[in-house]
């Protein structure tokens, strides 16, 4: 199995939301596609990956160096003792040449390319790709479904209560039973009353999770703790600094209920120290690296290989980004659940069409790979680079 071309654009998922640290007024996403010579019913297979949301397209990065890197190894030297393409070589020589430390958005750049280098290795095997890790990883278990939940509830232009109460009844009417919503973009009082509107929906505060996107200092986030103790939600979620680790360990001291965050931390390394510095739990809080962000899924088994070392259970990991690539992950290497966006991000967020949420959980379709063409409107973006 051979690379023979690797593509990429840059899509525009654009939208006029915004959370309490930036909007997404400008956001881009890479979009590649991995062409091999390996043929399956006739037609040469072709992995893709995208990089999930919340940075930017890595047009530049892929360009400079990870797509001449992969292109310019020697063949044999990214093959497996299979004779497939084996993912944690391609790993080694995009990394080639790059120090240590300050992950910066290369993780960015190389997470997509991991993203469509395992779709083509599970479809090389025909076989979808949770099948694919659970027998390579996990002893052959899989769960069935994944627990998701609806991500959304932003800040938007001329968006007042009634209207964050309808989105969030739209995803109970779509089958979740957990929503999450941003906070921290207004003062405490006014988001204090956007988030009792919301438990009116959804009537239990474990169905509820909110998310600060790290704009706290650590007094602000010990008073809104405070303020939302007593609700009982889901998680409460990057309230600080992402890698400010001495104040998540002061903060859960001061605040028991579930704490969430690692959506900005891109490396095992980064990961690591959250879990040595960052006082959390291993018995209520949440992870949410995100393997599109963070140099993949190759990287992503050692941060999994690192929280086991460390005592942290794989079900504490909920990743970010709403995407199919962690929701196979989720349920190939039995982590906690994934993230959902039903109505932003669109066409990167989502599952596939034919696998509806029933009771807050999904399941996969059964084609090999990630699953992407199983995804109406995402798929209409990828073939195009095919
Ligand atoms: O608004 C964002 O950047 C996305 C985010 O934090 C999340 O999905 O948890
Ligand atoms: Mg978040």
């Amino acid at each position: 199995m051979r690379i023979v071309a690797i593509r990429d654009i840059v899509s525009p998922i654009r939208s006029n939301i915004a959370n309490a640290y930036i909007d997404f007024s400008q956001m881009t996403a890479s979009v590649v596609a991995v062409v091999t010579d390996a043929m399956v019913d006739g037609k040469p297979v072709v992995g893709f990956g995208f990089n999930s949301n919340g940075r930017y397209a890595q047009h530049g990065l892929l360009g400079e160096r990870f797509i001449p890197r992969l292109s310019q190894a020697k063949p044999d030297s990214l093959l497996d003792g299979e004779g497939l393409i084996d993912p944690a070589r391609c790993w080694a020589a995009m990394m080639a040449n790059e120090k240590p430390g300050g992950h910066g958005e290369r993780s960015v750049a190389v997470g997509v390319l991991d993203m469509a280098i395992w779709d083509a290795v599970a479809k090389a095997k025909r076989v979808p790709l949770w099948k694919l890790l659970a027998d390579r990883y996990n002893g052959g278990q899989a769960d069935e479904k994944a627990w998701v939940y609806a991500a959304g509830g932003y800040y938007y232009p001329g968006k007042g209560l009634a209207g964050l109460q309808d989105e969030m009844k739209h995803y109970l009417g779509l089958g979740y039973s957990c929503v999450k919503m941003k906070v921290g973009g207004v003062p405490l009082a006014e988001d204090l009353k956007r988030i009792e509107a919301v438990l009116e929906i959804v009537g239990a505060g474990e169905r509820l999770a909110v998310d600060v996107n790290g704009k706290f200092d650590l007094t602000t986030a010990i008073e809104f703790g405070r303020a939302i103790r007593d609700f009982g939600l889901r998680w409460y979620e990057e309230p600080l600094d992402p890698l400010d680790y001495l104040a998540h360990a002061a903060l859960a001291t001061e605040y028991a209920p579930p704490l969430a965050t690692g959506e900005n931390l891109f490396s095992m390394q980064d990961a690591r120290n959250l879990i040595r510095h960052g006082g959390l739990r291993p018995d209520r809080d949440i992870l949410q690296y995100d393997p599109a962000l963070s140099y993949g899924l190759v990287e992503y088994l050692r941060t999994i290989e690192m929280l086991k070392a460390h005592g942290w259970s794989p079900r504490r990991c909920v990743p970010h980004g709403g995407h199919q690539f962690a929701l196979n992950i989720a349920v190939g290497l039995q982590c906690g659940g994934n993230e959902s966006y039903p109505q932003v991000f669109a066409p990167f967020g989502g599952f596939a069409d034919d696998c509806a949420v029933v009771d807050g959980r999904v399941s996969l379709p059964d084609a090999p790979g990630i699953g992407f063409e199983r995804k109406a409107d995402l798929w209409a973006v990828m073939k195009e680079i095919a």
